[in-house]
């Protein structure tokens, strides 16, 4: 079939290198050529501007594409200024990329472990990397129309491909043109932070999300900086893969800094290191030293000696930082509009997510100071600034709860407060009510009954006030009780509420029946 110049062909050397270079994106095989058109498409022609816009979002993840989509759909004149690929993070090089490459590793699992369901698997198994991230590349294309430019226009947007830069309390300038806007919602996003003072990682050729799902050869080691959420899925997939990895954990366990529940943290990094992985804690990098430093462009894996407490030395030919996140806010023009903002932090923003220095701008997503850096939360948050900068309402930050799922296997799901720990630290007491998956009958059905569910009350009474869940598909089962504590709906009310039988789901209303036996009358 006969392609246009004006789109992103695959495999044209002149493409590919315009992708590799300019927007960080390789290989140009159809899928990344899907998404690169739907996302950044080549040669993009800008809208003509309104005089002035209701709405103008700057950035196009999750936060700058459904702020700027709903407000269109409700009638408002509305833009979105796009740097580099719609979709932002989410799409492009987090939740979907990381998703997709978990669901092979989970494969492979699944393989692995087939003998104890009766399955006998002749000979050994062996992964092909490289269809395992073709496949990842597939599922991004598949998902990018949802983001791609052509839908938001479609939408009533007016789509800008370029870098904003605020030039004023009420204007933004794109590719050279100046936009007036009644109303700016400011989405543009975080990027890794890489640690300052480790000797020798800033010239070494270490890796971040942004270059991970460009891999097309598995590293046979790899290093892991960071324990958080990046580091623990991560690690998982690439030991099931075939990786030789070694997680480095500052900390003395897992999701202490969070005061994350230390059964939750005992369970998950036992999985990991069924599958693999090793963990070093009260571990620091003390130097990097690049023995090769690898060339990307022609398949060669870097090696590098990662020295941990100056005293053991790792050799890997990968080295993946994954420390957490610093807001997108720097020359960008805040101050030229009065927008107060912490850096690394973000944006700062009061209770309606507006900006308290210039009430025409407002915040949405990485980019803010202290909300949780999640897709769902830049979504929500898109959805409250449009209701409050455009219809006037009062939607709260404050009011939002938001779940968080770390997608290992087992998963790893919280909401609200989160442990006895985190409690306290609020000076809050609580009473937790625990159920545990070892006599789940569908978890054991399922070979996996490792995990509980703990729901947390306000002490003598069954407000809930948060949970953790640690479970196969904690995720869905977390939801339960978010809505439960958004609606104001007591462990009572869930312990009453039939669950199917048999689902994992009911350990959920397990603690719920043990907060009702607790208080109902005995016989003896
Ligand atoms: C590896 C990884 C896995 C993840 N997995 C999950 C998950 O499973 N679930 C989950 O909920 N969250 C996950 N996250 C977090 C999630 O990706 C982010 O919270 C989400 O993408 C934030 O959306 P956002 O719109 O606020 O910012 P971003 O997605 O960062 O989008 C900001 C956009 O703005 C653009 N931009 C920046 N500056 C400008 C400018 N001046 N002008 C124009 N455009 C600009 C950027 O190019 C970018 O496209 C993951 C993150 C990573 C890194
Ligand atoms: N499933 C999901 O929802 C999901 C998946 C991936 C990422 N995310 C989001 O993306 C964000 C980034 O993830 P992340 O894993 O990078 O961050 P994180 O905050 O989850 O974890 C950061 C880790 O790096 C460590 N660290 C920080 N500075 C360090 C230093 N100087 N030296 C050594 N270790 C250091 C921390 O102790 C921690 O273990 C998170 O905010 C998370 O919400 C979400």
């Amino acid at each position: 079939m006969a392609t246009s110049p004006q789109q992103w062909t695959a495999d044209d050397p002149q493409d590919a290198a315009q992708a590799r270079s300019k927007l960080n994106v390789w290989p140009l095989d159809e899928h990344n050529a899907v998404l690169l058109n739907q996302v950044h498409p080549k040669e993009f022609q800008d809208a003509t501007p309104h005089e002035e816009y209701d709405l103008i979002a700057i950035g196009s993840g999750a936060g700058g594409l459904v702020s700027s989509k709903q407000s269109a759909r409700r009638g408002a004149k509305s833009a979105m200024i796009s740097e580099h690929l719609a979709g932002g993070d989410c799409l492009n090089v987090g939740c979907v990329p990381s998703k997709a490459l978990l669901r092979s590793a989970k494969a492979v699992a699944a393989v692995r472990d087939a003998a104890q369901f009766g399955v006998v698997i002749g000979g050994d198994i062996s992964v092909d990397f490289a269809a395992v991230m073709k496949r990842v590349r597939y599922c991004r294309a598949k998902i990018a129309p949802a983001d791609g430019h052509v839908g938001t226009e479609a939408a009533g947007t007016h789509v800008y491909q370029g870098r904003g830069v605020l030039t004023g309390a009420n204007t933004v300038e794109v590719n050279g043109k100046t936009l007036k806007f009644k109303k700016c919602v400011i989405a543009t996003g975080g990027r890794p932070t890489i640690p300052q003072n480790v000797p020798g990682l800033e010239e070494a050729p270490y890796i971040t999300n942004e270059q991970l799902f460009n891999l097309e050869q598995l590293p046979p080691r790899m290093v892991v900086l960071g324990a958080g959420v990046i580091a623990l899925e991560m690690a998982q997939c690439f030991a099931l893969l075939g990786s030789n990895v070694t997680v480095i954990n500052r900390s003395s366990r897992l999701f202490e800094s969070k005061q994350g529940d230390a059964e939750a943290a005992a369970i998950i990094q036992k999985a990991l290191e069924s599958h693999g992985v090793t963990f070093l804690s009260n571990a620091k990098i003390t130097k990097v030293t690049t023995i090769d430093a690898g060339c990307s462009e022609s398949n060669k894996l870097p090696v590098m000696q990662v020295t941990v407490n100056d005293k053991q030395d790792l050799g890997c030919d990968c080295l993946l930082v994954a420390a957490g996140r610093s807001a997108n806010v720097e020359n960008m023009g805040l101050e030229n509009a009065y927008v107060e903002y912490d850096l690394g932090k973000g944006i700062v923003v009061n209770d309606f997510g507006q900006s308290n220095t210039n009430p025409s701008i407002w915040g949405v997503g990485d980019c803010v100071a202290d909300v949780p850096r999640l897709t769902h939360m830049s979504g929500e948050m898109a959805k409250m600034v449009v209701q409050n900068a455009l219809a006037g309402d009062d939607w709260k930050l404050s009011s939002l709860v938001v779940p968080a799922v770390a997608y290992t296997e087992p998963e790893y799901a919280t909401v609200g407060v989160v442990s006895q720990d985190a409690a306290a630290k609020q000076g809050l007491e609580v009473d937790v009510y625990r159920a545990g998956l070892e006599h789940n009958d569908r978890a054991i059905c399922e070979g996996n009954n490792v995990g509980f569910c703990k729901i947390l009350c306000k002490k003598g009474t069954d407000e809930i006030v948060g949970a953790t869940i640690v479970a196969e598909r904690a995720g869905e089962m977390i939801n339960e009780v978010s809505l439960a504590i958004k609606n104001n709906i007591g462990l009572y009310a869930i312990g009453r509420n039939i669950h199917s039988y048999p689902t994992t789901g009911e350990a959920v209303m397990g603690c719920g029946v043990q907060y009702i036996n607790s208080k109902l009358p005995r016989f003896d």
